[in-house]
């Protein structure tokens, strides 16, 4: 392993903040299940640990709970928010909820000079998000900086190496926030920050290796950035073990099939075998229009598929997918609690729990940038790293209600549509994605003279850096007003287009 620092998950939206900021550091920073035993962190040679924030309250019966032994395991710890807060619990100090709630901007008064604030001014801004406070210390820790209302704001057990700071340092908002990470990592953890990508791709392969052995692997390819960066990585590590599956499931784009399969035969030589299953994903989605069990049915008719295949192949063990960072944190119901679930993307939720293969996911630590890094790394092309997400469930959920034959035209030819102009205008590269959404509304419209009573496409162009927030993007009039026109001129069936201006949060990308 690198030098690794580990991010403890309590479920705060910025974990994968701290994890990227790590790395942006050179540092490896692998996030981890906040029950994980400290153990398994020991074993895998940890260099420091940070507990991140969370929605909880720590005296709350349910607050999810880290191994306590972490504490001992002498490497430094840093708690953040929520993660202040349980560790000034669990070490004997006391939390309790406030009244004087703090959200967003606020200014630190930084008292004891700390290794965690060298070279830092004696006040700097802050951005804050909590309700809960820590009011008294545990034995052994002193104050390092205090806000207007909290008088433990930041803390520290010098001796032990354990910090606890009630703000946000991984939030842009907070001035400084990424010298008092330096600090963390470089000088306290002791870090030297050569982790590269290309260092990523050794121990990636060399770890690949020792999983699989001489065991086969089949890896579900859909053509898009992350499977394809996905299948090269592990074709580097075990070369003719692997076998690429590219589902058919009559949910993907006008030509993909083709288009896929040419990019593929260009670019790659691996054994790809194409299942053309689109009868089976189709019928069992007859009637069916509540979102979460569209994404459940194709999860599982995905795994039933690339279990047929092995069936082919013979001796196959391991099911590897393109999964990265934000597809598992979506789908996985924070601290047990189901509200936190916002989507089962298709490769996550998705997946049967009696499925006989063991998963492979080298890049489920990533974000969508750093997958292309090292797509790019890996020598792809362009028109792979820098193409346009597509969901696996692909047009079942651009389809809002009923899936029919009908309908899937109806998208896939004004998509294509929207798809050929952004090319055009060389709009396509700039933004995250830009798709057609076909919606189950009639409307009232007249052509040529005529009556039409039709349904309506909404566009979706959106820009975005991980997916994980987004904004529409602003395209000129005059590009809307072509798209608009050749959609209602072209596409049977359809008399209005509409365009979505929805951010994300509140609304997600896709609509379902
Ligand atoms: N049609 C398909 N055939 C086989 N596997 C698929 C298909 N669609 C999706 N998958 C699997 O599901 C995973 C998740 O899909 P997802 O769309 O997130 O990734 P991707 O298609 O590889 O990349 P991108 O996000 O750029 O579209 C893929 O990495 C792949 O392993
Ligand atoms: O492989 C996938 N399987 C899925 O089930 C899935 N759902 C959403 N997406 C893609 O993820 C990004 C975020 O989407 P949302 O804002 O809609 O959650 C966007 O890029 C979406 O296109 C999926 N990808
Ligand atoms: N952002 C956080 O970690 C919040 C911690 C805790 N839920 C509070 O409100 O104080
Ligand atoms: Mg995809």
């Amino acid at each position: 392993m690198p030098e690794t620092i580990a991010v403890l998950d309590f479920g705060s939206q910025y974990t994968q903040v701290i994890a990227r900021r790590l790395r942006e550091f050179h540092v490896y920073s692998k996030v981890y299940r906040f029950d994980t035993p400290a153990s398994e962190l020991k074993a895998d040679g940890v260099n420091g640990i940070i507990l991140s924030g969370g929605p909880s309250s720590v005296f709350s019966e349910s607050a999810p709970m880290p191994d306590p032994d972490l504490f001992s395991l002498e490497v430094p710890v840093l708690g953040i928010c929520y993660g202040l807060q349980l560790l000034g619990r669990i070490l004997g100090g006391k939390v309790e909820k406030s009244t004087e709630r703090e959200y967003g901007r606020g200014t630190l008064n930084i008292l004891n000079k700390s290794a965690l604030f060298k070279d830092l001014p004696d006040e700097i801004q802050v951005w804050n998000s909590h309700g809960d406070r820590l009011i008294e210390l545990p034995a052994g820790f002193m104050t390092i900086g205090k806000t207007e209302n909290s008088d433990f704001a930041a803390i520290e057990n010098r001796d032990r190496r354990i910090f606890g700071l009630q703000f946000h340092p991984e939030v842009f908002h907070t001035e400084r926030g990424t010298d008092i990470i330096r600090n963390f990592l470089i000088d306290i953890c002791q870090c030297k920050g050569d982790w590269t990508m290309a260092g990523y791709i050794e121990m990636s392969v060399e770890k690949i290796r020792k999983t699989v052995g001489d065991r086969h692997v089949i890896l579900g390819l859909s053509g898009g950035v992350d499977s394809s960066v996905a299948a090269a990585l592990i074709h580097r590590a075990i070369g003719e073990q692997l076998t690429c599956v590219f589902v058919d499931n009559g949910l993907l784009r006008k030509d993909e099939v083709q288009a896929v399969e040419k990019l593929f035969g260009d670019n790659f030589h691996m054994n790809l075998v194409v299942s053309r299953t689109a009868d089976l994903f189709l019928d069992k989605l007859v009637g069916v229009t509540d979102p979460e069990r569209k994404r459940k049915i194709i999860g599982n008719t995905f795994v039933e598929v690339f279990e047929q295949e092995v069936e082919k192949i013979g001796e196959v063990d391991f099911l590897a997918q393109g999964t990265i960072y934000p597809d598992v944190i979506e789908s996985v119901p924070i601290g047990g609690n189901p509200a936190a679930l916002i989507k089962s993307h298709h490769n996550v939720g998705g997946l049967p729990e009696r499925m006989k293969l063991k998963i492979l996911e080298p890049l489920n630590q990533l974000f969508k940038d750093e997958v292309r890094r090292l797509g790019e790394e890996l020598g792809l092309p362009k028109s792979v790293v820098w193409r346009q997400p597509f969901p696996g469930p692909g047009l079942a959920v651009r389809i809002i209600g009923d899936i029919t034959p009908e309908r899937l035209r109806i998208v896939r030819e004004a998509d294509a549509i929207l798809m050929e102009e952004m090319k055009a205008e060389d709009y396509y590269y700039k933004v995250w994605q830009s798709f057609a959404v076909f919606l189950p509304v009639q409307s009232v419209g007249v052509m040529g003279d005529e009556r039409t009573y039709d349904f309506v496409i909404a566009l979706r162009i959106v820009e975005s850096i991980d997916a994980m927030t987004a904004d529409w993007a602003r395209l000129p009039h005059e590009f809307l007003q072509k798209v608009s026109n050749r959609i209602i001129n072209e596409v049977q069936g359809v008399n209005r287009v509409v365009l979505d201006i929805s951010s994300k949060p509140p609304s997600t990308i896709e609509w379902e």
